[in-house]
Formats: C-alpha cells, structure tokens, sequence
C-alpha cells in the first residue's frame, strides 16, 4: 500500500494512503479550475485545505466524492481507481460527505434522517443501522432530538445532523466542507469538540474552512490552495507562515 506523510518534516510517521487524486485537472468550458492537482489523505489523519474563493477547494471535493468527473487525472481509495465510480458507490466504500448547507429530509425526524445515512449510504440491515444511529447521535450531541423533526432545528444543530447523517454512512474518510461556516465562536468550538471525537475515533477527515483558528484545532496537514493549483501542503503552522500562502491567501482574509 502506498504511503503519504502525516507531516512534511522528514523523518515523521507515514500512515498508508486511504484517498488519493493523482493529476486531478478539472475543466468547466474555458475555465480551469483544478490544475494537475495532487492530494492525498492518509488513515486517521486530518487534513484541511484552505485558499482564497475561487481556488476550487469545493470542486476538489467535488471530484473526490464523485459529484464531478474530473477533466484529466486519477481518484484511488484504499489503492483501487474509483475515477469511474459513481457518488452512491463511494459513499457505500466509505467516503462520507457533510455539505456546507445542512439539506435534512425536512419531514422527517433526526432518527429518520440519520437511518436513511446508515440503511443506504452504509447498506447495514435494519438492526445495525439503529445501532449505528444510536451511536452517531450519541457522537453528534442530537441523542435528546433523535425524535425532533429536522425543520424543527436551529443551525448548529442542523449542523450536528449534516455531521451526522454522513458519519452513519459509516465513512473511512469524511469530507467536510465549511461545516463551521455561519456558527457563533461558542458553536464553532462545540462542533470541534465532535470533529475531533470523529477524528480521535480513527475517521480520516478532509476539511475545507475559512476559519482558519477554528480548523487548526483538529487538522494534522494543511494544504493551501490558489488559482486550482495546490501552493502548499504540511504541518498547519509551516503552511501559515509560508510567504507563498500569506501572499495568495492570509493577506486577501486578513485572518
Ligand atoms: N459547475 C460549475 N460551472 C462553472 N464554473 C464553476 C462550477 N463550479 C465551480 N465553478 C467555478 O470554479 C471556480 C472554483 O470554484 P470552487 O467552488 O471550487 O472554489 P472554492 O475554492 O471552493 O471557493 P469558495 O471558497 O468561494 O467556496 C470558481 O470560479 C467557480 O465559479
């Protein structure tokens, strides 16, 4: 099995590449937005990726999850080359995504919402998709709303269900994009508390955010990312003082 750094520092410890994008270049018509892009997480490490709006952060998700073929290049899980597989059968192999806006089965219940993750996206039978839910929402903090309806929530706890709903899929690898996007600093920390968790509990993890202090708290790797090209990738505080990505990026935030 192939194998990624967990940091750029030589010398430190490699875990076995679980996702990997090889050459990913992506194209809408005369726009390029991905360029030869290479990336790869490895098991249990937490990876976020940064970058001004526009680098195409979201269309690399997009590509990994298979939402989007990718114009030139090559997408491996665990080894094997899943370019040609669809989304639903990723997701079945064990890449989870949770969006950025929370999109629950508005009529249903968070229990419901959450069994659709583990009964489709996971496959499990009837028994081990309750126990797998009752597990996610012990994880997610949404035990005491299993029987809420979802449009009954207020964001963080919408938030809690997009998280959720992902992890009943039973994911090897999530992908999170700007999850902590519009939450109050006091929420932002509570849902790191869960990443976390997810993480320590042994869940590889890909994690688009602007807010950079907010994902530094859970991440091992930062990748920056401009103009669809990768401009940086290792250890969070190399990466943020790199003068590469204060130019592209920190400058333009100002964070
Ligand atoms: N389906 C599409 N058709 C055409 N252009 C698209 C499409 N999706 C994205 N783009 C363009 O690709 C570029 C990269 O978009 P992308 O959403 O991947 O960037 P991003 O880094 O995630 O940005 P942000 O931080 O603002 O979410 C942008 O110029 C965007 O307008």
């Amino acid at each position: 099995m192939s194998t990624v750094p967990t940091g750029t520092a030589a010398g430190t410890v490699r875990a076995p590449t679980v996702l990997a994008g090889r050459g990913l270049s992506k194209r809408f018509g005369d726009l390029q937005v991905l360029t030869e892009v290479d990336f790869s997480v490895g098991a249990g490490e937490a990876v976020g990726i940064v970058g001004p709006n526009g680098a195409g952060k979201t269309t690399l998700l997009n590509v990994l999850s298979g939402s989007q073929r990718p114009s030139a290049g090559r997408i491996e899980f665990n080894d094997q080359d899943i370019t040609g597989l669809r989304p639903e059968l990723r997701c079945r192999r064990g890449i989870g995504r949770a969006f950025q806006v929370p999109k629950p089965f508005t009529g249903m219940t968070v229990l419901e919402n959450v069994l659709v993750g583990a009964s489709y996206g996971a496959g499990l039978g009837r028994q081990a998709a309750y126990r797998r839910c009752v597990e996610v929402l012990e994880t997610c903090g949404l035990a005491g709303l299993a029987n809420r309806r979802a449009d009954s929530l207020g964001l963080l706890h919408r938030k809690r269900l997009e998280l959720a709903r992902s992890l009943a899929t039973a994911p090897q690898v999530l992908l999170l994009d700007e999850i902590g996007g519009g939450l109050t600093d006091a929420e932002a920390d509570e849902l790191v508390a869960t990443i976390k968790l997810v993480s320590e509990q042994g869940t590889s993890i890909v994690w688009i955010e602007h807010i950079v202090h907010v994902l530094i708290q859970v991440v091992d790797r930062l990748v920056c990312m401009d103009a669809g090209r990768v401009i940086a990738d290792g250890p969070p505080g190399t990466v943020l003082s790199d003068a590469v990505v204060v130019d592209a990026y920190l400058g333009r935030a100002g964070s």
